[in-house]
C-alpha cells in the first residue's frame, strides 16, 4: 500500500456501555498528509473512538472506515494501520529487540526492519536491555517502533508524548511531521496541549462523546488578537470601537488592565496607524495568537457546550 493516501472516516459513531454513552453520534474525517490532534477532557471518549477505528471495540451504531473500509475488512490491516494504546504492554523480561522480534514474526516482517526501527526511534543503544528497566519515554519509543513495523500508511497514537522530556517531544514532533509529509494519516491524542500546538495541522475536539469542533487548527484558532499598552487606553478604545474595520464591522475591544487593551478584528499595523492618527501614545503592541489551550478551554467548558 506504499504511497496510498487513506483518510479515516468516522460516521455517526455511537458506543454505549450499559447506561454510559462513551461516544455519541460522532462524525469527523482525518485527512492524510497532515497531523491531526484528537482532543477532549478526561473521559471524553477519545480512546473508545480510536479503539473502534482499529476494530478493538465494536460500535453500538455508526461506522469507522480507513480508506473506505472498516478495519476488519482491510486486506492487511497491520500493514495499513499502526496503533499505540498502552505504553506498558511489554513483557518485562524481554529486551526491546525481543519485543520487536515477536511482533515482526506475527506480521511477517524481515529482521532488517527491526534494526532500522531501533535506529529510527533512538533505541539502538538500549536494544538489548530488558524493558523492565525502561523509562516511560523509552516505552513510548518502543511502542512507536512496534506500530511502525509494517510501515503503515495510517497511525493512531493515544498520548504518544506522555513521559517524553522536551528533547524527546521535539524528536517526536520531527518524526510525526516527517511521517505526515510522506502522505501518511496521523491521528494523535494528548492532554499536553502546549506540546500539540507546535505539531498539529488539524484538530478534532470532543466532549462527553460528542463532537465540539473539527478542522484546520489555523481556521479554528481565528486571526490573532492585538495586545496594546497605552496610557491613553480609554481614548484609544473609544477610537477603535468607532472605526469600522475592513469588513465594515468595528473591532471588538476588551480592557485587560488599566492601560491595556486586547483588540480583535483589526491587525497590528491598523491599530498602530489609528493611534498615530489620533495622537494617542502606544507603549507596547503585541500580536497574540490563540493558544490551543485557550481554544480547548473555550470549546469544552459547560458554557461553550450549551451554546
Ligand atoms: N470498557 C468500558 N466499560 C464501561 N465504560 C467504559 C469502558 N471504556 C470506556 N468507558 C467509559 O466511556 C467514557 C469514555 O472513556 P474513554 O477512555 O474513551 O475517554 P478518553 O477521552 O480516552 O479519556 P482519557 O483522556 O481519560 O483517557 C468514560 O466515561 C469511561 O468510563
Amino acid at each position: 500500500m506504499t504511497g496510498d493516501r487513506l483518510a479515516i472516516e468516522v460516521s455517526r459513531l455511537t458506543k454505549r456501555y450499559g447506561d454510559v454513552t462513551a461516544v455519541r453520534d460522532l462524525s469527523f474525517t482525518v485527512e492524510p498528509g497532515v497531523v491531526t490532534g484528537f482532543l477532549g477532557p478526561n473521559g471524553a471518549g477519545k480512546t473508545t473512538t480510536m479503539r473502534m477505528v482499529t476494530g478493538l471495540v465494536s460500535p453500538t451504531s455508526g461506522t469507522a472506515t480507513i480508506g473506505g473500509r472498516p478495519y476488519g475488512r482491510l486486506p492487511r490491516p497491520s500493514r495499513t494501520v499502526g496503533a499505540v494504546f498502552d505504553a506498558n504492554a511489554f513483557h518485562p523480561g524481554h529486551t526491546a529487540r525481543d519485543h520487536l522480534r515477536v511482533y515482526a514474526a506475527m506480521g511477517g516482517y524481515p529482521d532488517g526492519r527491526i534494526t532500522e526501527l531501533l535506529d529510527l526511534l533512538g533505541l539502538a543503544e538500549a536494544a538489548d536491555r530488558r524493558t523492565r528497566g525502561f523509562s516511560t519515554g523509552m516505552r513510548q519509543r518502543l511502542n512507536l517502533a512496534t506500530a511502525l513495523l509494517g510501515d503503515p500508511r495510517v497511525l493512531l497514537l493515544d498520548e504518544p508524548g506522555n513521559g517524553l522530556d522536551p528533547e524527546g517531544m521535539s524528536w517526536l514532533r520531527g518524526l510525526l511531521r516527517r511521517l505526515a509529509d510522506e502522505g501518511r494519516t496521523v491521528l494523535i491524542s494528548s492532554h499536553v496541549l502546549s506540546d500539540l500546538q507546535q505539531l498539529v495541522d488539524d484538530v478534532v475536539v470532543i466532549r462527553r462523546g460528542e463532537l465540539v469542533a473539527a478542522g484546520p487548527w489555523s481556521r479554528l484558532a481565528g486571526p490573532p488578537a492585538v495586545l496594546i499598552t497605552s496610557p491613553d487606553a480609554g481614548a484609544l478604545a473609544a477610537a477603535l470601537t468607532a472605526s469600522p474595520a475592513n469588513g465594515g464591522t468595528a473591532p471588538v475591544v476588551e480592557a485587560v488592565g488599566p492601560d491595556r487593551l486586547r483588540v480583535h478584528g483589526l491587525d497590528a499595523p491598523s491599530v498602530a496607524d489609528l493611534a498615530a492618527a489620533r495622537g494617542l501614545r502606544v507603549h507596547e503592541l503585541v500580536t497574540e495568537n490563540t493558544s490551543l489551550e485557550q481554544l480547548f478551554l473555550h470549546l469544552t467548558t459547560d458554557k461553550a457546550a450549551t451554546r
